[in-house]
């Protein structure tokens, strides 16, 4: 039975998270991690990790990019490997998470769903084929309680596609601020919020005369939790390094 620490547990991903492994004989949650202590399952929930002096076999973070440096040291000075979903992180933060990796294991995706994992590969290879001449945009559409934007998500589709495109391209956020026409070198990044939308994302091909897109729809949130709690299992007992989705599939 693997032991699991949950950061972020009295979230949305915190409860959906802690319903499905309730249903799981494979791990459970010994302790939770938030601001907010409150008590809705059968674990204990403290305000910072290092108020947990127990054990774990893993951790589990869908929270806040802020907890991000008391989580790594943390994970190092215990020997706990971490799986980071939270999004929003900034540059030096992204580089923050690669210098950790170094000396503790971690897995870190924007997206835990194999769809969009997918898509990504899929998003890379149209993107080597028709990247020249086909202009490329990004739309991602998220419920009204999301507080980052664009989604790490949309940021993820496109890193791996200009990791294939001949000339590093420049990202272009909504369109609001310049009027000017679009340069051939651009991708666009466009961030729609409403409702319950659980997560959308399109990347777009458009051409002379013809759209490729492809789409993911997100239906539920147990996609991403189910994901997180696979990968949590899959990270106990790994050595030091930076995993995602493609280590796990
Ligand atoms: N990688 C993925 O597949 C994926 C999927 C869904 C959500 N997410 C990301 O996960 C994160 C959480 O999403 P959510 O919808 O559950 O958000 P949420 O706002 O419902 O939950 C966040 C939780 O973190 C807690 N928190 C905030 N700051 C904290 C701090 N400093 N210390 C301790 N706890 C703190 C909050 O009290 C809250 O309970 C977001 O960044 C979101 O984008 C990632
Ligand atoms: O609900 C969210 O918040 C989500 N965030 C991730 C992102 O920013 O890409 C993944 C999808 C859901």
């Amino acid at each position: 039975m693997k032991q699991i620490i949950l950061s972020g547990c009295n979230g949305k991903m915190g409860h959906v998270i802690s319903n499905i492994v309730a249903g799981r004989d494979d791990c459970t949650i010994v302790a939770g991690i938030d601001i907010n202590t409150q008590r809705h399952f059968d674990y204990p929930v403290f305000a910072k990790p290092s108020d947990y002096a127990g054990g774990a076999d893993v951790i589990i973070d869908f929270s806040h990019p802020s907890v991000l440096t008391p989580l790594l040291a943390f994970s190092k000075e215990r020997g706990i490997p971490v799986v980071l979903a939270t999004t929003g992180y900034s540059k030096a933060q992204i580089e923050e998470i690669h210098a950790a990796a170094k000396g503790t294991p971690v897995f870190f995706t924007a997206n835990m769903s194999l769809g969009i994992n997918l898509m990504v590969e899929l998003a890379k290879k149209a993107a080597g084929v028709l990247g020249d001449s086909f202009d490329i945009e990004i739309i991602e559409k998220h419920h009204n309680q999301k507080i980052d934007a664009p989604s790490g998500t949309a940021l993820m589709i496109a890193d791996a596609v200009s990791g294939v495109l001949d000339e590093k391209p420049q990202y272009v956020y909504d369109r609001h601020s310049q009027r000017k026409k679009r340069d051939k070198n651009e991708i666009g990044i466009h961030a729609v919020r409403g409702g319950t939308i659980v997560g959308e994302h399109d990347i777009m091909f458009a051409g002379r005369d013809e759209i490729l897109t492809i789409s993911h729809t997100a239906m539920s949130k147990e996609v991403f939790a189910s994901g997180a709690v696979n990968a949590a299992v899959f990270m106990c007992g790994k050595t030091a390094g930076l995993y995602n989705m493609k280590d796990m599939v």
